[in-house]
């Protein structure tokens, strides 16, 4: 059996009079990617904000690797290895792509690379920059601009900058938007290479990639989850075609 590494229970948030996040209950187990899917406006977004820590929750809880994280804020998660990808805005456009994720490990490590002679730290902390560069398909863009960078490969940059906090869950919101064939099927399997290694929970439109990615499915539906399985469950509920996936299709 493999260990739940998110349990997210009876999660809620108003703006005001709206019930945007109305009561979620999902698991994320150890290892998987996880997709939630669900029609404009459903919550999901809201749901990433709270489960990073992004935004109060009202009530509920989240558990994380069985510690209660309810109350803590975003970079107590992110210390405990929670991280959303951050948005593209979050790139320093401005430095070279290695430079980024360079100061990302950084943030990370605090001091710990003092007790390097100077060259030495930046040799360590460069070479640990180019692994993840690498693990994301980057390594031929390290010395490139960040700003010079495609949409799809600012993406991938925002996932080498994730890794680098040490994450082991990552929160991403719409990886695909936006790019084109191409781009994307780079970072399908880029996000299929990373499962040996890490837990994603994804929020995705593109229902192909998330049938041909996703270990398990969540739909939600006015801010409630009304189906969580394999893609091949969620694709044949009958409760989630009318909701959802029906309307889709009709689309
Ligand atoms: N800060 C806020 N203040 C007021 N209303 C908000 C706020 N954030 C979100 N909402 C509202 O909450 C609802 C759900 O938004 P959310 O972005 O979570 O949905 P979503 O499922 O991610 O939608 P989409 O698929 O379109 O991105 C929307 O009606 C939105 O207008």
């Amino acid at each position: 059996m493999r260990n739940t590494l998110l349990n997210v229970v009876d999660l809620r948030k108003s703006f005001g009079a709206l019930k945007v996040t109305d009561g979620i209950n999902f698991q994320v187990l150890e290892g998987e990617i996880h997709a939630l899917i669900g029609p404009n406006g459903a919550g999901k977004t809201t749901l990433i904000h709270q489960l990073s820590g992004n935004l109060k929750s009202d009530s509920g809880s989240v558990y994380y690797d069985g510690q209660d994280i309810t109350r803590l804020g975003m970079a107590e998660r992110v210390r405990l290895g929670l991280a959303r990808s951050f948005q593209i805005t979050s790139i320093l456009e401005g430095f070279s792509v290695l430079e980024n994720v360079a100061i990302a490990i950084q943030a990370r490590s605090g001091s710990s690379f003092r007790f390097f002679k100077p060259a030495a730290a930046e040799d360590e902390l460069n070479a640990e920059a180019l692994g993840l560069l690498a693990r994301v398909r980057l390594a031929d863009r390290a010395q490139r601009r960040a700003g010079a960078l495609s949409h799809g490969e600012k993406r991938q940059l925002e996932i080498a900058i994730a890794l680098a906090t040490g994450a082991k869950l990552l929160l991403l919101d719409e990886p695909l938007a936006g790019t084109g064939h191409e781009e994307g099927s780079i970072l399908i399997d880029l996000m299929r290479s990373l499962r040996e290694t890490h837990t994603l929970v994804l929020i995705e439109h593109d229902m192909d990639a998330v049938f041909s990615l996703a270990d398990r499915v969540s739909v939600l539906v006015y801010g409630r989850v009304i189906a969580s399985g394999s893609p091949a469950a969620i694709r044949n509920d009958p409760e989630v075609r009318a909701a959802y996936l029906g309307e889709e299709e009709a689309a």
